[in-house]
C-alpha cells in the first residue's frame, strides 16, 4: 500500500506559540484511495489536514519542521510556490462557502484564473464537474442564478465541483459533511468513495461510521501523535493499539 504513497509526510513537527500540536509524524498516504484522519477533539486532525496544503502558513507563530512530499515535492522547501501547491489540492470546508456569483461563475471561477477564457471550454469544465458532483441535472435550467439559492447540501456539492474545475490530484475534507442534512452527507458520502477512482482524498471526521463508510484507510491521532493507521476495518474491529481500542469501543458496542 505505500510503495507508491502520493502524500509522504517525514517527521513533521508542528508548534503554535508554545504548543507543541503535532509530534513526530511520519506517514505514506497511498495514492487515489480514501483516508479518514479520526480521534478526540483537539488532537490536532485539522492541523495535520492542513500541512498538506500549507494553509498553516496562515497561522501566527506557527513553526513547522520535517517534510511533506507530495509527488516526491517537498512542499515545504523555500522555493517550492505556494499556488502550485494549492492546485493541486481541492479543500473541502465544514460548511459550504460559495462566492457571491452565479453557480455557473462558481464553478468558471478557478479555471478562468488559471488563464481559460474560451467559452466553450469554460461551458464544457462547468458541465463536466456539475455532473461529476451530480449536481447539472438539478441546476441546469438556472445556472445564472445566485449560487446562495442553493440547498446547504446543494452549495457544498458546488464547492467540491469548484474545487475540482482546477483539476486538482487530491481532495482534502475538514468534517465537510457536518453542517449537511443525512441526504445530502449520504451524496457527498458517495461521492468521495466515486471520485477515488481519479483523486487521493484525505477526511478529517469525528464520525467513525462515516469513515467505515467511505475510507479505505484510517489514521488514529490522539494528542498530536499517529497512534494507529490501517485499514479500515481492521483499525475500527480489530486495532493493535490500547488507545484505538478504547476510542473505537464506543463505536463497536
Ligand atoms: N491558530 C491556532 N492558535 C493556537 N492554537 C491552535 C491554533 N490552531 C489549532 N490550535 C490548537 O491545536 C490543537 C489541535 O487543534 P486541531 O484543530 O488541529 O484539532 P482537531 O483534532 O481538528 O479538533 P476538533 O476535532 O475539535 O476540530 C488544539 O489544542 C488547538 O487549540
Amino acid at each position: 500500500m505505500t510503495n507508491n504513497p502520493h502524500i509522504s509526510i517525514q517527521q513533521l513537527n508542528v508548534t503554535i506559540g508554545n504548543q507543541h500540536i503535532l509530534k513526530d509524524i511520519s506517514i505514506n498516504i497511498p495514492n487515489k484511495k480514501v483516508i479518514s484522519i479520526i480521534g478526540p477533539s483537539g488532537c490536532g486532525k485539522t492541523t495535520l489536514l492542513k500541512s498538506f496544503n500549507r494553509l498553516l502558513d496562515d497561522t501566527a507563530d506557527v513553526k513547522v519542521t520535517g517534510k511533506v512530499l507530495v509527488d516526491n515535492e517537498n512542499i515545504y522547501d523555500p522555493d517550492v510556490e505556494v499556488t502550485h501547491i494549492r492546485k493541486k489540492m481541492g479543500l473541502l470546508s465544514q460548511r459550504p462557502y460559495p462566492l457571491p456569483m452565479s453557480i455557473y461563475d462558481n464553478v468558471a471561477y478557478g479555471p478562468r484564473i488559471h488563464g481559460t477564457r474560451k467559452k466553450a471550454d469554460l461551458d464544457g469544465i462547468v458541465e463536466t464537474q456539475l455532473k461529476a458532483t451530480g449536481l447539472w441535472n438539478e441546476v441546469k435550467d438556472r445556472l445564472s442564478a445566485p449560487a446562495t439559492r442553493l440547498s446547504i447540501g446543494q452549495q457544498q456539492r458546488l464547492c467540491l465541483a469548484r474545487g475540482l474545475a482546477v483539476e486538482p490530484e487530491i481532495i482534502l475534507g475538514d468534517e465537510s459533511t457536518s453542517a449537511l442534512d443525512p441526504v445530502s452527507t449520504s451524496i457527498i458520502e458517495d461521492l468521495f468513495i466515486r471520485l477515488k477512482e481519479q483523486y487521493t482524498i484525505v477526511l478529517v471526521t469525528h464520525i467513525l461510521r462515516q469513515a467505515r463508510r467511505v475510507s479505505d484507510y484510517i489514521i488514529f491521532v490522539y494528542m498530536g501523535r499517529i497512534i494507529e493507521f490501517g485499514p479500515t476495518e481492521e483499525l475500527l474491529l480489530n486495532p493493535k493499539e490500547e488507545l484505538t481500542k478504547e476510542y473505537v469501543k464506543g463505536y463497536i458496542s
